[in-house]
Order: structure tokens, then sequence, then C-alpha cells
């Protein structure tokens, strides 16, 4: 079993060793402090489940160290002292449940409360320990063990045999090609190609050679053939990918080979039948984007023959920390590491909402895991949108007089670059869309 770790720290060296050969001290995993090292900032750094200090002296400034700590609040700290008087202890002793005991130290009990300590830690909740293994439900590529997800399972097995296109309408983040690619794992047609295209990264002037392919010389700059997405997932499944963010007038070349089945590749003569099954996605309201002119109906109908919602996160209840959790069990799995997290830190996730849903969530575990020593604490958990913590994020950072071209230049490549080029992911961080994105660009010949 998973022995608890013990931070012993005492100078005197006889004492030192009389608690070092107590058998109770080989229930624990020990770490002895040389004399000279300074316990405080080690009980910081490595937050161990229960600490044996010896104090001789303990000043103001221990004190306001110690008490800044937020693992006090998780561990068991066993002071022992000369028991001179010492205000700093005094009020040390009111931040917790602290044991202080005075020498000459009574071993037995040391031993008895090191018992109760293990005892009490058996007791606990996994939370604050190893986390080595995902308790969640999972299907296909989805994990997660909320009735929201139960209930999409269900709809997914039940869409998946069937050759119905299907919309699948969800926020940014949420999961919604991986419910495609469930979808065609549990298809007849899971042997063949699964093929994604983002619609919105597509330019406007490559979208028939992405879709349907070109022959070699068919417009100045196509030096050799090209298969288009119709092509590579013959037999298999095609999710398009913010389909909502294509330029509505060549949503009708999607429409075109929908109904009929048959495209022609740019600068060829012959018709090609298409045998795919269409799975697409949208981060929209369809209906408002219907109204917004920015999806056609007729489009609308053809691919939602079955549409799907996949529920926020927010709505996932205990997924949350489910899946926090299951993150970290498969960060610790792949670095061999045994990180643990502690109830603060498990609050902080459970009660923020994530905007971002389960990639803001998955990314800001990955950012803690790489933050923490050993124990992922509260304050590891940063969120990616810290502007919706804060009333307005650029309050006092732009200088007057600055041309708003220049300041909005400026957001967007900043964005761009902290996206590593993503452009769906930094036209969603700006609020406008790919294509709103992809005129900006233009604007300010960003290449
Ligand atoms: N239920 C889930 N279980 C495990 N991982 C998930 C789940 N949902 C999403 N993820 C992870 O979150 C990230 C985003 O998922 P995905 O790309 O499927 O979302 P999306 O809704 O298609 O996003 P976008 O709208 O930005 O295209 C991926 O890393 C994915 O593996």
């Amino acid at each position: 079993m998973h022995k608890l770790s013990l931070l012993l720290s005492v100078q005197n060296e006889s004492l030192r060793q009389s608690i070092l050969n107590n058998n109770e001290l080989n229930q624990f995993d020990v770490t002895a402090l040389p004399a000279q090292q300074d316990w405080i900032s080690q009980l910081a750094k490595t937050c161990p489940a229960v600490a044996v200090i010896g104090v001789n002296e303990f000043s103001e400034s221990d004190y306001q160290a110690l008490s800044k700590l937020e693992i006090l609040n998780e561990m068991d700290l066993i002071l022992i002292s000369s028991g001179l008087p010492n205000t700093n202890l005094d009020k040390l002793m009111q931040l917790g449940a602290i044991f202080h005991y005075r020498m000459p130290l009574d071993l037995e009990i040391l031993s008895e409360t090191l018992q109760d300590v293990r005892q009490s830690h058996l007791l606990k909740s996994p939370v604050g320990q190893k986390v080595a293994t995902s308790d969640l439900d999972q299907f296909g590529q989805l994990i997660g063990s909320s009735s929201p997800m139960h209930k999409l399972y269900r709809i997914i097995r039940r869409v998946a045999k069937t050759e119905a296109s299907v919309l699948i309408i969800g926020e940014s983040g949420s999961g919604k090609e991986l419910v495609a690619q469930t979808i065609h794992q549990a298809s007849d047609r899971s042997n063949e190609p699964f093929v994604a295209i983002n619609c919105g990264a597509i330019s406007p002037d490559l979208i028939d050679s992405e879709l349907f392919g070109h022959n070699k010389g068919a417009f100045t700059g196509a030096d050799k053939p090209h298969q288009g997405v119709f092509k590579q997932a013959q037999g298999g499944t095609l999710f398009l990918d913010e389909v909502t963010e294509m330029p509505i007038e060549h949503q009708v070349k999607l429409l075109r080979v929908l109904e009929t089945g048959e495209y022609r590749r740019v600068g060829g003569q012959n018709v090609h039948l298409s045998d795919v099954r269409i799975i697409a996605a949208t981060n929209r309201d369809p209906q408002t984007a219907i109204e917004e002119q920015t999806l056609r109906e007729d489009l609308y109908f053809r691919l939602a023959h079955f549409p799907i919602t996949v529920p926020p996160l927010k709505d996932r209840g205990s997924d949350i920390v489910g899946l926090a959790k299951h993150f970290i069990a498969h960060q610790n799995a792949q670095e061999t590491k045994a990180k643990t997290i502690l109830d603060s830190a498990i609050d902080k996730i459970a009660n923020y909402d994530w905007p971002g849903n389960v990639r803001e969530l998955k990314h800001t575990i990955e950012r803690a895991f790489i933050l923490a020593d050993e124990v992922i604490k509260a304050e590891h958990i940063i969120s990616e949108t810290p502007f919706l913590e804060t009333q307005n994020a650029t309050e006092g950072l732009v200088p007057v007089g600055i041309p708003l071209t220049e300041i909005e230049k400026t957001a967007i490549v900043n964005t761009l670059d902290n996206n590593e080029g993503n452009k769906t992911k930094t036209a969603q961080d700006l609020g406008i869309s790919v294509k709103t994105l992809y005129n900006k660009l233009d604007k300010y010949e960003v290449p």
C-alpha cells in the first residue's frame, strides 16, 4: 500500500535517532532533513502528509511564512519544543489542529499520534492523495459518468448504425469531434477512413480543391494533383467541423454533392460518385446561424437528419472533477509520477464554469501538472480565460491615443501567436468569426 510521506526535522541528534528507531516510523515514507536545512521551505515544497519538527527558535517571520502555507490545513504537524514560552508558537497553535509536545518527548505518545494520523488518512477520501486511476465510464472516445453523458452515449449508439447525416451542436471544446469519431467507430464504416476538415480554416480560394480535389495544372500553383476530402473519406466518414464558418456562397457546393452524391475535381471533367457518411459540427445555434445568414437553411436540413447536442461541461456535475482526476491519472501514468491533488484545488475546479469546456479543463490540468512539484494546489489551477475573472482585461493597459487599428492588429497577432497559428481558436478568443479573422489578416497584411 502507498505509504504516507513524513518529514522529520529534529536538530538534537539523540532525539532524532530515537524517533528514527521508533517502529511506527517504518510505516511512513520518511524524509529526514539535515540539521541546518530550512524545514518551512521544505514543507512548502514537498507537502508531506505529516511532519515531525523540533523547534528551537520560532520567529515572527517563521510564523508568517508558515501561516501562509495552504498545506497546513491538509497535513498533520507535530512540533516538539523545549517548552520555553514563545508567542509566535502560541499564535501558530491557533491556526489549526497542530500537535505541540514538550521535551522530554514521550516516544510512546508520538508513536500513538502517528498511528492515529495513519488511521485518519486511511479513512479519508482519496482526494489529496495519489490519483492513479480514473473512475469514469467511457464510451468510444468519450469519458464521463454523468447522466447527460449516458444519454449522449445512447443517442450515439442508436444513430451510429444508420446512414443518417448528423449535425453535432455544442460549445467549443465540449467534445464534438470525439462524438463524431465515436459515431464512426460504432458504425459499419469503422474500417474505412474518418476524415476531418475544419470548414472555417480553409482559405475561401481553395474550398473547391480541398473538398473535391484538383488535377495537375488546374490553376496557377497546382503543380501536382490533389485528392479532396470527399475522395479521401470514400467509403468512410467525412467530418465537417465548424460548418457554419464556411462562407455561405460556398455552402451550395456542399449541398449539391450531398443531394446528388456527385462531384467533379477542379480542372477535371469526370463525374465522381461519393460514398461518404457526413457528420457536421457547429458551436453556434443553427437557427441563429440561419437567421444571421451564415448557414443555408437547405444545407441545415440536409445535414441535420439527426441533430445531436453535446452538453457543456458545466452541466456534467461530478464529471468535472472526475475528468480532472482522469487527466491527472493519465499524466501520472505517462510520466511515471505520483502527483496528488489537494481538496482546495478540487474545490476550485468544481466551482469554475469552464467556458472552454473539456479542452480548457485538460489544458488547465496539464499546466497544473507542470507547475506542481508533488502536490497540485489551488494556486496551480489557472484558468485559460482570466479575463472572465477581472471586469476589464485591458483597462489601464492601453496607452491613450493609440490608433484603434494598431490595437486591433496587435490583439490579432498576439492571440495568433499564443494559439500557435490556430485560426479557429484565435477567432474564438477574439470573439469574431474565422471569416472575419481572414479578412482582418488580409487587411493588416499578416502572413
Ligand atoms: N468527454 C470527453 N472525454 C475526454 N476528453 C474529452 C471529452 N470531451 C472533450 N475532450 C477533449 O477535449 C479536447 C476538445 O475536444 P474536441 O476537439 O472534440 O472538442 P470540439 O467540441 O470539437 O471543439 P471545437 O469546437 O473547438 O472544434 C480534446 O483534447 C478532447 O480529447
